[in-house]
């Protein structure tokens, strides 16, 4: 792997499901740079969980590639250079929070004390700590999505896959875990690639933003979004911010389905 590869390459990816089915994607081309968070945006069913799933190597593309950090996706995922973050937490209700975190690091067969010493470390990082011995149904639904941000950051992944992770959430909730996970990607330094269906989350998160169109998904536009980090609730307020905001909305309206966006 060249020191210099892209985090993530997408070259002339297409995706059909089914004989003479659906067109999912449509000639795909997107390169991520290391350390880059990457959001895309779109109508419902323009293909973004399919490319954040081709790009995690859950499916194949129908024509294309996507190279990861200068490797095959599949060979990226038996690396584990991915952490991934879906809309429900998949906690497992019977384990703990800290069995939960724990669980990836004992299927690589990790020890117990640098099993227990990383849990804590990651507890720390997503602060959770002092909520070792719960239960997930015993916490919030942010709180869950928490343990499962710690759970995907285990092997400290290079690249984290997020799909519509905060989609659940109240918007309080929702802009409190913003500002988090802002934290933790600075702290990690890790590329994201974050589905949203929110125009707000994306601006306010990313460096950049894909515009995708539906029907069969292509990329329109790729917003860049010039706010300094590290941001803050006062971003949300700044000019610039709603510029950006008005930006996307407008591109999305241009898109046939775009009512369907929030
Ligand atoms: N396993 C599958 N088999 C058949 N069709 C599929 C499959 N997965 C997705 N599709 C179709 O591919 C298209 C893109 O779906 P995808 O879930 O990637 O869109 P999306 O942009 O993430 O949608 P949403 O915003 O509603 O979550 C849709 O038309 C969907 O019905």
């Amino acid at each position: 792997m060249s020191a210099r590869a892209a985090a993530v390459s997408i070259h002339g990816v297409s995706k059909l499901f089914g004989k003479g089915g659906v067109t999912a994607l449509a000639d795909i081309d997107l390169e991520i740079q290391p350390g880059e968070f990457v959001s895309l945006i779109g109508p419902s069913g323009c293909g973004k969980s399919t490319l954040l799933r081709i790009i995690g190597d859950l499916i194949e593309p129908s024509r294309g590639e996507a190279w990861i950090g200068g490797k095959t996706a599949h060979q990226a995922r038996l690396d584990r250079d991915y952490g991934m973050v879906f809309q429900e937490a998949t906690l497992m209700d019977w384990r703990t929070v800290r069995k939960n975190v724990a669980l990836p690091l004992e299927m690589m067969g990790w020890a117990k004390a640098r099993r227990e010493e990383r849990v804590r470390e990651l507890l720390q990082l997503v602060e959770l700590t002092g909520f070792e011995g719960h239960h997930p149904w015993q916490l919030s639904g942010g709180m869950q999505q928490r343990v499962a941000i710690a759970r995907a950051l285990s092997f400290s992944p290079s690249l984290i896959l997020m799909d519509e992770p905060f989609g659940a959430l109240d918007e309080m909730t929702r802009d409190r875990l913003n500002l988090e996970l802002l934290r933790i990607w600075e702290a990690t330094r890790a590329t994201v690639v974050f589905v949203t269906h929110s125009i707000a989350e994306a601006v306010f998160l990313s460096s950049r933003i894909v515009v995708m169109s539906a029907r069969p998904g292509r990329i329109q536009r790729i917003v860049e979004v010039d706010l300094p980090y590290p941001r803050s609730n006062d971003t949300r307020e700044e000019p610039r911010f709603f510029e950006i905001a008005t930006e996307v909305r407008e591109l999305l309206r241009e898109s046939h389905d775009a009512r369907e966006i929030v």
